[in-house]
């Protein structure tokens, strides 16, 4: 629970998963709090916005494509110095075009099966949101 007044940021995130088992991830560009740090594609959700509108919106911006669908895999919260945030973790297996670093980042498939990402570091709100997903499709 946040703190009393301490405002909650609801951020949405899509884990896109391809046809070999693969999953996505993207690195922070410079200038937002963790830059350089690995996370799962997304952002803050607009007011008036349902995740899915958030999820078509952001990964539209950040990687070009448009997404058919989402399913909630879980909700988080996480205390940042910056912000507390909420996450609303979706997993995304269809959608029109080719995932390319739109905001100069670099993206990174890594294997479902591996036992940690090849790349690092991770946002620490992602860990919680990979290891759900090896327990839903294992
Ligand atoms: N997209 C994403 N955000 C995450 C993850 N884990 C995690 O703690 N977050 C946090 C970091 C940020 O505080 C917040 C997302 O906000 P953001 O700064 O990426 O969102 P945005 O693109 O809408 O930001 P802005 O520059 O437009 O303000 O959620 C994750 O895996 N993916």
């Amino acid at each position: 629970m946040p703190e009393l007044n301490r405002p909650v940021t609801e951020v949405a995130a899509g884990i896109l998963l391809d046809q070999d088992g693969r999953y996505l991830l993207g690195q922070r560009p410079a200038g937002k709090p963790y830059a350089g740090y690995w996370e799962v594609p997304g952002g803050k959700i607009e007011a008036g916005e349902t995740v899915f509108e958030a999820l078509q919106r952001e990964l539209q911006e950040e990687l070009g494509i448009l997404i058919d669908s989402c399913e909630e895999i879980m909700v988080l919260e996480h205390d940042y110095p910056h912000a507390y945030v909420r996450l609303h973790v979706n997993i995304i297996r269809s959608w029109q075009g080719e995932p390319r670093g739109c905001e100069g980042q670099q993206l990174s498939w890594q294997e479902l099966l591996a036992d940690k990402p090849s790349v690092e570091p991770l946002l620490p709100a992602a860990w919680p949101m990979l290891e759900k997903l090896k327990l839903i499709l294992n």
